[in-house]
């Protein structure tokens, strides 16, 4: 935190290969790609301008609605015939479906597919990847055995990825296809994608565009970024409010005061779910999807707390959110789920601190140049996705988890998740 706050200059670059393959330099388990190329640069650029721009977020305002809509539906259906909701199943593969409309056209993850760890399935796979890339391993901590890759994460995460690549080229494929067809020279149909924007692409120095290599590493990385972090947050605010009914009941109270009869949330409401807000916002305090955010580089050779550490130019810094989210100076009974602590009416003093990357002691998103591109389009999904839940259900525990408690423990992969699902019983309103 002492690092933050007094060098926060010194620490907004990340001066890694380059981080836009996010992947690149977490640990041995890593596949490698080249990501520091002037045609790595173009690429950001494009994603700047075409799918993290603010127009792109209001364009797609109906599509989350449509997707949103179609996850309520389905817990719906499942709630009526009495089984548990799989709560991260489920929202997993609609920010899944979110992405894919976005970047293909085109859903590719399906809320009936129970099992949701077959590797044959996009969301299966992805969920594997997900889960691998976290497991600890010994190459990270003796590099020298690196290259024998002692216990094969390194092979199971290259055929997971490759198996991801194949299912991503074959829609890149059949976009080609289609332009091909509709146009009969390669335009773009009259319903441009996001795929349309990085094929047409021609700023990159050799003005040719982007290889199908960078195109595959890019959209690989978006998803498996932008996907399980606002399914995992969703998943662990339904936790901790069926372990604080309360909290619940007070949310669903504010729903429908805002709501009123009406049946479907809209982000505008957003804004006035004051509550809810801060439900998510102790959510992210507790369970901060990316612990350790992502590796920063010292720009600088900077000394901290009054001279009594140096960090000497170029370390690599991990910022562990998760203790700074936990730590008993900043938070007063750290380890309750209070929402009511971020309430200007009833603060123990964090009115006010938000995640936006302003205040340092909540940052699950990163802060300065470098923090989450996409945090506009997380924020919106998982308020919605949240709120949608509790408007249209009445959830209680499984009378198993009733007896034994839920089990809160923590699994981390590439983000922090509940290491059981919960399953929880859903009863529409
Ligand atoms: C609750 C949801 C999310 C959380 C908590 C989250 C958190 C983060 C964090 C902590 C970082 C690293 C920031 C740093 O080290 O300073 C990051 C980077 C990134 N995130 Fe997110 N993220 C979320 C959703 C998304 C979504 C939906 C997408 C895309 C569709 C996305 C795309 C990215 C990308 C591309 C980067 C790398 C940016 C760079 O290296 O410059 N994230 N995110």
């Amino acid at each position: 935190r002492d690092v933050l706050h007094r060098h926060d200059a010194a620490l907004s670059g990340r001066s890694l290969p380059d981080a836009t393959h996010v992947f690149a330099h977490y640990t041995h388990s890593m596949v490698w790609h080249p990501t520091s190329s002037p045609r790595w640069r173009a690429l950001r650029k494009v994603c700047s301008a075409e799918l993290f721009a603010p127009h792109r977020l209001t364009t797609n305002q109906s599509l989350r609605r449509d997707k949103v809509w179609q996850l309520v539906s389905h817990v719906e259906r499942v709630a009526y015939s009495g089984m548990p909701i799989a709560v991260r199943r489920l929202t997993f593969a609609t920010v899944i479906n979110l992405l894919s409309s976005t970047i293909f056209s085109a859903d590719v993850a399906n809320l009936d597919d129970c099992k949701g760890s077959s590797e044959s399935s996009f969301q299966g796979v992805l969920a594997e990847v997900i889960a691998t890339v976290g497991l600890p391993n010994m190459s990270d901590f003796f590099p020298e055995i690196a290259r024998f890759d002692p216990q094969g994460i390194r092979r199971r995460i290259k055929g997971l990825f490759q198996r991801l690549h194949d299912m991503i080229d074959d829609r890149i494929e059949l976009r080609l296809r289609e332009r091909a067809t509709t146009a009969g020279n390669g335009e773009p149909p009259a319903n441009k994608n996001f795929l349309d924007v990085l094929l047409d692409y021609r700023g990159t120095d050799d003005g040719k565009g982007f290889d199908r290599q960078t195109l595959l590493t890019l959209l690989l990385d978006l998803f498996s970024v932008g996907t399980d972090t606002s399914a995992a947050t969703v998943e662990w605010a339904i936790a901790e409010l069926l372990l604080y009914p309360k909290s619940m009941a007070r949310a669903q109270s504010e729903l429908a005061q805002v709501l009123g009869s009406r049946p479907e949330v809209e982000e505008s409401d957003i804004d006035k779910l004051k509550y809810l807000q801060a439900i998510v916002k102790e959510t992210f305090r507790i369970h901060p999807p990316a612990p350790l955010l992502l590796p920063h580089e010292a720009k600088d050779t900077t000394q901290i707390q009054d001279g009594r550490y140096t960090v000497p130019l170029g370390t690599r810094i991990v910022v562990n959110v998760w203790a700074i989210g936990r730590d008993g100076e900043v938070w007063p009974e750290p380890e309750k789920f209070m929402p009511e602590r971020f309430l200007e009416e009833e603060s123990s003093g964090a009115a006010g601190v938000d995640f936006r990357g302003r205040d340092l002691e909540l940052l699950p998103f990163g802060s300065g140049r470098r923090m989450c591109p996409e945090m506009p389009l997380a924020h919106r999904m998982v308020h919605l996705m949240l709120a949608s839940l509790l408007h249209r259900f009445e959830w209680r525990m499984r009378p198993e988890d009733v007896k034994n408690g839920l089990d809160m423990s923590e699994r981390v992969g590439l983000n922090l998740a509940m290491a059981k699902p919960v399953q929880a019983m859903a009863t529409p309103v």
